[in-house]
């Protein structure tokens, strides 16, 4: 038995119907709703958003949903076959496009990959970052948890840094972010920040730095002693971080800069003793918390964005000064946005060397290269990647930073 005597029939369906179905079908089969009420309301609300014939139908594919259910006899595709008809199976059963399964299987293996799936279907955890800058310890931080009863971890790899699992919405409401007494943060965007490795003094461009997380986070390390120029093309998103800067208090050593970072390196003959490029990339390693972004990319942006990411790293390269560090990072798990794009640049520019972060970031997010990698399933933190490059110190350097 299946749910309509047509394939066919809901490629063709009307998006709203579509929709009235969508919400059903997760209701019965994801959340275990009571079934007769979920197919109740799904009537009604076809009828009312649509016209008497919808809810008819959707009466009829609901109620046969829920036999399926019952008699334990729902449709699910068979994980057999070729790679091409495993990961068509497995997209359909974790809901994600088939390129990235495919790409995964031939990475990672079903195992992990199915993994990876799982972790990107389950309700995402959250990273909050207590702002010292506004002299708030952690201690500070948890208190004012512990008084929301909001359940919380002090987290194990960044000591300005607690995880939640649930309760985001009590701190937005009890005004913590607002108050500036921290900010969401990732762990992972946390010790992209560590590579870096900020030191008061320092002279840091933050290359693609808006909205600011990491610009934020690197202002704050340097205790108002040094300086940190946030560049980023998207002037709105600028406009966020240098609001924020204010707000955390760090705008004492936070310059914000619109522009194109490639016009930009060209322009200006400025070099700075760290650079972080945290390039644009294709944000698979943040699934579990953009539900919308695994059907918003294409394999084909992939493309378009490695070659962006090259530009840029190039770009960066001519900020630092010699002796000076470089640090390559995205939030993407996908070797061809993290290692290659280093491994390409590294050919490209035999002045650079990789420094492994051993000491920076801890023993476990270390690959092999010596770079920085967070891995969902064995993290619990979202996907991200940092490598260290050190400059050579013979490298000319033609005027230094004011
Ligand atoms: C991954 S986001 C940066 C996130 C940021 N570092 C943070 O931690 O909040 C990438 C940023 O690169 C910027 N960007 C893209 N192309 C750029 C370019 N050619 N020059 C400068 N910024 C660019 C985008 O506007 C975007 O804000």
């Amino acid at each position: 038995m299946s749910l309509c005597s047509e394939e066919k029939m809901f490629r063709d369906m009307e998006p709203l119907l579509l929709q009235v179905l969508r919400i059903g079908f997760y209701e019965i089969i994801k959340l275990g709703m009571p079934p007769y009420a979920v197919v109740d309301e799904n009537v009604k609300l076809a009828k009312r958003a649509l016209r008497p014939g919808a809810g008819n139908l959707v009466n009829g594919i609901l109620r046969k949903l829920v036999s399926l259910k019952e008699t334990d006899s729902l449709p699910l595709p068979k994980v057999a076959g070729d790679d091409r008809a495993q990961a068509r199976a497995l997209a359909i059963i974790h809901s994600h496009p088939v390129w990235m399964v495919r790409r995964w299987m031939k990475f990672w293996g079903i195992e992990e990959s199915v993994r990876l799936m799982n972790w990107n279907n389950s309700d995402p955890c959250f990273g909050l970052r207590v702002n010292t800058a506004k002299g708030y310890t952690r201690n500070d931080l948890v208190n004012r948890l512990k008084s929301l009863k909001v359940p919380h971890e002090l987290s194990t790899f960044l000591e300005d840094f607690v995880r939640l699992q649930t309760g985001m919405q009590t701190v937005i409401q009890a005004g913590l972010l607002k108050e500036g007494i921290c900010s969401v943060q990732d762990e992972s965007a946390g010790l992209v920040v560590s590579v870096v490795n900020p030191q008061p003094g320092d002279t840091i461009v933050d290359c693609c730095a808006a909205p600011g997380g990491k610009t934020l986070f690197l202002a704050s390390r340097l205790k108002s002693q040094g300086m940190v120029l946030a560049i980023d093309v998207n002037k709105g998103r600028l406009r966020i971080l240098k609001e924020a800067s204010r707000s955390h208090n760090v705008n004492d050593v936070v310059t914000t800069t619109n522009a194109d970072l490639r016009l930009y390196a060209e322009k200006h003959n400025l070099k700075f003793d760290k650079v972080l490029l945290d390039a644009p990339c294709s944000g698979l390693g943040v699934l579990s918390k953009r539900a919308d972004l695994r059907w918003n990319r294409r394999l084909e942006d992939l493309e378009q964005l490695m070659n962006l990411q090259d530009e840029l790293f190039n770009a960066a390269s001519m900020l630092v000064k010699p002796g000076g560090v470089l640090v390559y990072s995205t939030c993407s798990i996908d070797p061809a946005e993290n290692e290659e794009r280093v491994s390409a640049f590294l050919l490209r520019h035999p002045e650079f060397v990789v420094q492994p972060v051993h000491g920076f970031v801890p023993p476990d997010c270390i690959t092999e290269k010596g770079y920085y990698f967070s891995n969902p399933v064995k993290h619990h933190i979202d996907g991200s990647f940092a490598a260290r490059l050190v400059k050579s110190s013979r490298s000319t350097c033609q005027k230094p930073i004011p």
